[in-house]
């Protein structure tokens, strides 16, 4: 269902007040980088082998979460797990993806909105369930975009006991920006996954989702706002500072 009000921009409308937001954290596969596309295309070929389809209702349960959370997921929801191992089908995905990540592109309106906020002294962070080596390939030719965020959570931290959904890696992400601590009422987070946006919920902080189209929209619910692209984003309705051009 789109919003006519506003263009369609935002899918679903919330009629709550939007927090005042003072910082902002951002989930990184499927929301700054166009990743998830590797991804899927990997769990449908490694499905084939085994005469199986992969689906949106299997992506959604895997996405966003720590490589062997995810891993365990397409095992046992396939019902593969007697012939592959979660820790076998990671090494299988591993041969392909190692390939595809150093071709990563940014999702539409990524850099505008980076270069906005951080332009205008916004304190901005990653938090991504990806780990450091995989973090690596797939920013190989966006090191000085990402460069401009104050620090960057990744899957492997130490800190993050647990994959989204727990909120381990955002309240991770919250306790390193600078000065005293910030209520998670004061933080945006911006995902693309389920598994994000509960982990998002479960700190306490407002969520914008940015969602596939593929997404079953039920998964849109408890989101505060639903956008269909990082280029609808209206800074001024979360009391950040507007886009001038
Ligand atoms: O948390 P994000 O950055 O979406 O990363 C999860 C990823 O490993 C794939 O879904
Ligand atoms: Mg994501």
């Amino acid at each position: 269902m789109e919003n006519a009000a506003n263009g369609g921009s935002e899918i679903d409308s919330k009629s709550q007040r939007k927090a005042s937001i003072t910082r902002v954290i951002f989930d990184m596969d499927g929301l700054l980088l166009d990743t998830e596309k590797f991804y899927t295309e990997v769990q449908e070929n490694i499905l084939a082998r085994y005469n199986k389809t992969f689906d949106w209702s299997l992506k959604a349960k895997m996405m966003g979460k720590k490589a062997i959370e995810a891993a365990r997921v397409f095992v046992e929801e396939t019902g593969i797990g007697d012939k592959l191992t979660a820790e076998d089908f990671l090494v299988q995905r591993e041969d392909m993806l190692k390939h595809m990540f150093p071709t990563s592109e940014l999702m539409p309106g990524a850099s505008r909105l980076i270069r906005h906020l951080h332009a205008n002294g916004v304190p901005i962070c990653v938090a991504t369930g990806s780990h450091r080596r995989h973090f690596e390939l797939k920013t190989q030719r966006h090191g000085e975009l990402f460069s401009l965020m104050h620090h960057i959570v990744l899957g492997d931290d130490p800190e993050v006991k647990q994959g989204k959904p727990s909120p381990d890696v955002f309240l991770a992400a919250a306790r390193r920006f600078e000065g005293e601590p910030v209520d998670p009422h004061d933080i945006l987070v911006f995902e693309d996954a389920p598994s994000g946006v509960l982990a998002a919920k479960n700190a306490g902080m407002s969520v914008v989702m940015v969602p596939d189209p593929r997404l079953d929209s039920s998964y849109h619910e408890i989101a505060d706002q639903v956008l269909s692209s990082l280029l609808d984003f209206i800074p001024k309705d979360w009391g950040l500072p507007p886009f001038k051009d």
